[in-house]
């Protein structure tokens, strides 16, 4: 067994998740504490510059301008959220054999064989002195791959231990949504289905001026727009069999216009759950069990209208069955890091539409 830290940040630019586990890289033995480390203004605001900037990077080691100011950023909080983390559960340096650094990703751009993810690999291992693991997603990339999503491989190891009849889909609803459906020992599918939260997110900013909709409150008091929602799903990425993946920003555009704020949040929380459903006919069944993970697994009218779009299928929060809401990414990355040491494979043709079981992953030593 090892134990391995995970560090996420993920498209929602709220801050740095971080989570202990103990694997082998196949089974789960233990889950440890998990914490988190918010950004402060000032970060979030580096950080959406960068994406911005980052829409114009011609190579994924490039760092101009803001871009290398964010990153500088990203590895600081990182090194800090190691720090606070360690310290608060008393974890000494030589208990971790390794750390999973997702970084942040600015830019993913996998039909132009490019994904960048910020976030100094060997500046955080020499900070933390512990071995990063880092940049995952690159060798899928340059073989052909998705480059995302990269969670499937955990959500099947927490699936075997749950000795459920299949299939079951994990949905994780963090700024963009992805799933993984499982069936058996030998069907692992994946893929990102459409918006999570950060349309919802940057409307909310936008026109209610606060970061989210807690707890789905204020589309609970609006209607859906049938209509606008329908014409969105007519994108041509939702008839695409998986395995597929998106940018955050691929659905920016579709901003709700001339809605009364409640139906706004209405009809970008149905269109987020709409999108999820649509990823039914394309599966090889409909997945008798789904369960929900991510930040968006907190929006009780997302959840009711998962329920409803989804019956009779059950849908369930991640926490209902002891896994983590919040943290279950930042394990995830741990998990790889251990899988990456062992050469074992991150990812699958039918995950990530790689040629072939790829690993991956690149190693810093302090
Ligand atoms: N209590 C809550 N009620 C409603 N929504 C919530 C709540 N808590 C978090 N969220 C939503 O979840 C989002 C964060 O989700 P999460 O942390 O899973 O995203 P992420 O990891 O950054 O994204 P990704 O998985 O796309 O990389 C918030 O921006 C918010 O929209
Ligand atoms: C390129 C990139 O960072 N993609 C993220 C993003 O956030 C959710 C979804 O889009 C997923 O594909 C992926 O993250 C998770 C952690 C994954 O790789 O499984």
């Amino acid at each position: 067994m090892m134990t391995a830290i995970g560090l996420m940040s993920g498209t929602s630019l709220d801050g740095v998740d971080i989570a202990l586990i103990e694997t082998d890289g196949n089974q789960v033995a233990a889950f440890g504490p998990t914490g988190y480390r918010p950004y402060t203004e000032h970060e979030r605001g580096l950080l959406r510059e960068a994406l911005a900037e980052a829409v114009n990077l011609p190579r994924r080691d490039a760092r101009p301008g803001v871009i290398g100011e964010a990153e500088r950023a990203v590895t600081l909080a990182h090194a800090e959220a190691v720090a606070a983390f360690t310290a608060q559960n008393r974890i000494v340096r030589e208990a971790i054999d390794i750390v999973g650094f997702h970084g942040q990703t600015v830019l993913h751009r996998p039909a132009q064989r490019l994904t960048v993810q910020i976030g100094d690999g060997t500046a955080l291992a020499k900070a933390i002195r512990v071995p990063v693991m880092h940049d995952f997603r690159a060798a899928d990339v340059a073989a052909g791959g998705q480059g995302a999503p990269f969670v499937p491989v955990y959500h099947r190891a927490l699936a075997q231990s749950l000795g459920r009849e299949g299939p079951i889909c994990v949905v994780n609803i963090g700024g963009v949504s992805n799933i993984t459906y499982i069936d058996g020992a030998d069907t692992l599918i994946a893929c990102d289905t459409g918006p999570g939260n950060a349309l919802l997110d940057d409307f909310m900013v936008r026109v209610m001026g606060q970061p989210f909709d807690r707890e789905g409150r204020l589309a609970a008091q609006g209607r859906p727009d049938a209509d606008w929602i329908a014409h969105a799903l007519q994108h041509p990425f939702f008839a695409l069999p998986p395995p597929k993946s998106l940018d955050r920003n691929d659905f920016a555009s579709f901003a709700p216009h001339d809605m009364a704020p409640a139906d706004g949040a209405a009809t970008l929380t149905a269109f987020t759950a709409a999108a999820i459903t649509r990823i039914v006919p394309l599966l090889p069944k409909s997945p008798a069990n789904w369960i929900v993970a991510g930040g968006g697994a907190r929006n009780l009218t997302m959840l009711g209208m998962l329920r409803e779009r989804l019956a009779p299928a059950t849908v369930e929060p991640a926490d209902a069955l002891g896994w983590s809401v919040d943290a279950m990414e930042a394990q995830a990355f741990g998990y790889l890091a251990v899988r990456g040491l062992k050469g074992l494979p991150l990812s699958y043709p039918a995950t990530t539409g790689v040629p072939m079981p790829m690993t991956g992953g690149m190693i810093a030593r302090p």
